[in-house]
Order: structure tokens, then C-alpha cells, then sequence
């Protein structure tokens, strides 16, 4: 089993105990499923710098980034440097987050979130909404394309936005459809973790101009994203880069403002 095969294998037993503590119909009757979303899509598209930026503990791939930081910090931080959207991974077991981090950074920051969780089923979504997400993340490698079709209409049923993303042209081919806001390519194989940027630049004009383009993972430089943008980006999610450091919300701010000038 590679470590995706993995994830996906642990998240079928989790989210079926998950059901089974919370039902849907709890979930339903929370109240917690009216609040309205913002429209990640629409920053994107309204920024001049189109930074993602992540709350990312641990990796499969880098171990420990980042173990002692706050999260509510962390979502201030990110939005007073200017950052579009925040993308927080809620999966405990390899990324070390939670859906308590979500509610978190929601308290602390109005700017569109994104739940980051490798997403197989509709209970996720409700989640997802119901602990304060605009944004919900689907991942063609994953996922059929039939799978896509209705996870990505019932996001968009409950007013969230859905980045979809891929790795290759194939798993581009079997996901474009009309229930997607966002097209991310993931420059990290997520099956032998090799990071290039050239993903994206390949990639580029094989997705359909009515998506938002989002280039993920492995960006470490303003100069890069200016490549990027070239090729038609207008979303440049970034993890790592941000997390490793002190203050990931002083270094976004510096990292933006060198983008801007
Ligand atoms: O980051 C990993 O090691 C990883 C492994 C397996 C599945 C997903 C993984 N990462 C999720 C992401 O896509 C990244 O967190 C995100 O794009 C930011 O990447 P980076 O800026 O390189 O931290």
C-alpha cells in the first residue's frame, strides 16, 4: 500500500465511527449548517497576490514542521498579512490536526477556509460546513469521477466552493465538470512525495478557462510565483514554507509584501 492507500484506508474507518457518534441528523439539527460561506474562488479572483496560506503540523513527507504553535495565532497572523484563504488540515493521524483547529482558526480569522482532509464522503462535507469551512478540498487521485460529480453537488448544495485537485492529465480529464469553483495541481506526488514545480507549468493549459487555477505544495519564492502566474495561476497555496518559521503570520506578511512590490 502506498501512504495515500493508507490515509484513505484509516479515514473509511474513521469517518464510519464518526457517523456513528455524530449522526447526520445531529449534524442537520445544529444549527450550525446556516452560516453563509465566502467564496475563496472569488478572492482569488479579486487578489493581486493569491496566497493560500496553511496550517500544517506534520507531513508524511517532512515529519514535524511545526508542533508549537497556536492556531488562533496562526489564523490572525495570516490574515493581517493579507492572505486570501487559509487552507487547515483537519486529519490527526499524519498531519497532526483536528477539527478543532478549523473551529479555531474560524474564531480568529474572516477570510475563506479551506478544510484540508482527504474527503470520501458526504458526512465530511457536512462537517466541514457545520465547523466553520467555505472551501472544500476533493482529490481526483482518490476519488472516481463519478465520486467527484456527487461530492462536488452536494458542496456546492450546502454553498461551499470546491478546489479539486490533480497531479496529471488523466485525473484532469475525468474531473473537469461544472460543480468545481477551483483547479489545484498538486506539484507533490502524493504517492512518492517528488516535489516540481513543472507540474503546474505542464498542466496549465490543459485546464479550462472557467476555473480558477491553483498551483499547490513546494512553493518557497516570490520569483516563483510570478513564474506561475505566466502559465495563468491565481492561487499559489504554500504550507511548509510558512510553517517552519517562528511566526508563520510575520513571514507570510513579509513574503506578500515582496510579492506585491
Ligand atoms: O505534504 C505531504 O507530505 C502530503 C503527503 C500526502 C498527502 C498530502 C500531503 N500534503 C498535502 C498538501 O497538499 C500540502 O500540505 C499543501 O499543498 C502545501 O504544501 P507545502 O507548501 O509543500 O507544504
Amino acid at each position: 500500500m502506498n501512504i495515500l492507500e493508507k490515509i484513505v484506508a484509516d479515514k473509511c474507518k474513521e469517518v464510519d465511527l464518526k457517523k456513528s457518534i455524530i449522526p447526520v441528523s445531529q449534524l442537520e439539527k445544529s444549527g450550525l449548517l446556516e452560516r453563509t460561506p465566502i467564496s475563496l474562488a472569488d478572492a482569488l479572483q479579486n487578489s493581486t497576490t493569491g496566497i493560500i496560506a496553511e496550517h500544517k503540523r506534520r507531513s508524511p513527507s517532512k515529519s514535524v514542521i511545526n508542533q508549537s504553535l497556536n492556531v488562533q495565532d496562526v489564523a490572525e497572523g495570516y490574515e493581517t498579512a493579507g492572505a486570501c484563504g487559509m487552507s487547515v488540515l483537519t486529519d490527526g493521524k499524519y498531519f497532526g490536526g483536528s477539527l478543532d483547529d478549523l473551529i479555531l482558526a474560524r474564531a480568529s480569522a474572516n477570510i475563506p477556509l479551506l478544510r484540508k482532509e482527504f474527503v470520501i464522503d458526504e458526512y465530511q462535507i457536512l462537517e466541514a460546513k457545520a465547523y466553520g469551512a467555505d472551501v472544500i478540498l476533493l482529490i481526483a487521485a482518490i476519488l472516481s469521477g463519478k465520486e467527484i460529480k456527487t461530492l462536488s453537488e452536494f458542496a456546492k448544495s450546502l454553498g461551499l466552493d470546491v478546489l479539486l485537485e490533480v497531479h496529471d492529465e488523466e485525473e484532469l480529464q475525468k474531473s473537469i465538470m461544472p460543480s468545481l469553483d477551483m483547479l489545484g495541481v498538486n506539484n507533490r506526488n502524493l504517492k512518492t512525495f517528488e516535489v516540481s514545480l513543472d507540474t503546474s507549468k505542464e498542466l496549465a493549459a490543459k485546464i479550462p478557462n472557467d476555473f480558477v487555477k491553483v498551483s499547490e505544495s513546494g512553493i518557497s519564492n516570490v520569483d516563483a510565483i510570478k513564474e506561475l502566474r505566466q502559465f495563468g495561476y491565481q492561487g499559489f497555496l504554500i504550507g511548509e514554507n510558512f510553517m517552519k518559521t517562528e511566526n508563520p503570520g510575520k513571514y507570510a506578511a513579509e513574503f506578500i509584501k515582496a510579492l506585491e512590490s
